[in-house]
């Protein structure tokens, strides 16, 4: 039997038909970490591996009654946010943050995806930065996600200033900045911490930075050849939100998620004609290894050899 005991994870995110991403991505790491997954449904996209062709949200009342069905019986000990495509929306899951009193609360801001129609309109944008990025323990933008995250974070000082939109007196144009630079830029703005992803750096590496309590932590990684791409960002929030919810730091919890997305896109798996699903029984098999490894340092020595 199963012991209750088991960390349960909350994925509120949308749908995607083809596996890889959204709560069919969030739900197979979670698998994977361990943990056991939940999942409320923002809204459902028509996708491939091709790229997104249409996205249509759930009713308000809707979203509300999965959220509150879900935690009044079974109380996360981590949620992952993943897309959102209506204003109301971000509002509903801040109330519901509130309202539990949820922790680890890992929020993943797919404003684009890779390829097709937008998620997150600039409305939803506005209203993340303003209310749900400050209710979150991270936040983890991609780089061009971030560079659209730190426009509106401009924007919106210069229209409080009296200055014309896009003005932003003595600051670097977002794209002038480095991943750290924004980082810290969004994590003091919203009060929060904020994980970069280098997963599209014009560089060779794979390298993310985390702003977290005025600190900068670099995360290396090598950039693999991958054909299979798809859904990497919603596996390391997920994993990321079920290594918070067995305990560990946020910069553990990182550095072990980071090196299971890894794993995951080493996998290679072809699936699709187009940019297919990272490989998530690579997770399970890396999680299986660390928790091998772990269980016989934990036996006494004379133990160890038999
Ligand atoms: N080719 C790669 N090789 C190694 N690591 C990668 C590669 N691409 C992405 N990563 C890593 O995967 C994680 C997700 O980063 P990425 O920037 O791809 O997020 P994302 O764009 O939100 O993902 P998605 O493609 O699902 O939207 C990061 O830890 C990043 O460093
Ligand atoms: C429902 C949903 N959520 C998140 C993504 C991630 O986007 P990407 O296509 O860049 O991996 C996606 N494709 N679909």
């Amino acid at each position: 039997m199963v012991s209750s005991k088991i960390p349960k994870v909350l994925s509120i995110a949308g749908s995607d038909p083809s596996g890889g991403a959204g709560i069919q991505g969030d739900i197979k790491t979670i698998f994977a970490e361990s943990c056991y997954g939940m999942a409320a449904i923002t809204g459902m996209t028509a996708q491939n591996t091709l790229g997104v062709k249409a996205v249509i949200a759930v009713p308000d009342d809707f979203l509300r009654m999965q959220l509150d069905a879900v935690i009044c019986d079974i109380i996360p000990d981590a949620v992952k946010i993943g897309m959102i495509s209506e204003p109301s929306h971000v509002k509903i899951i801040v109330d519901m943050i509130d309202k539990y009193k949820l922790r680890n609360v890992i929020t993943d801001p797919v404003i684009a995806p890779t390829s097709g129609v937008r998620f997150a309109h600039d409305e939803v944008l506005v209203n993340m930065i303003d209310y749900l990025f400050p209710a979150s323990t991270l936040v983890t933008p991609n780089i061009p996600e971030a560079q659209t995250i730190v426009r509106a974070i401009l924007d919106k000082r210069s229209r409080a200033a009296g200055e014309p939109v896009s003005a932003h007196k003595g600051e670097l144009p977002a794209s002038e900045l480095t991943p750290s630079e924004m980082a810290e830029l969004i994590g003091c703005h919203c009060d929060c911490s904020v994980l970069v992803k280098g997963g599209h750096s014009a560089d060779g590496e794979a390298t993310d930075c985390m702003w977290h309590k005025g600190e900068l932590s670099i995360f290396r990684g090598r950039r693999i050849a991958a054909m299979s791409s798809h859904g990497t960002g919603c596996a390391l929030s997920s994993s990321i939100a079920s290594n918070l919810a067995k305990g560990e730091s946020l910069a553990a919890a990182v550095q072990i998620a980071k090196a299971h997305v890894t794993a995951a896109i080493a996998g290679n798996m072809s699936i699709g004609s187009g940019n297919g699903s990272i490989d998530h029984e690579a997770i399970l098999q890396q999680q299986r290894i660390q928790q091998d490894t772990i269980n016989i340092l934990e036996r006494k020595p004379e133990e160890r050899q038999k």
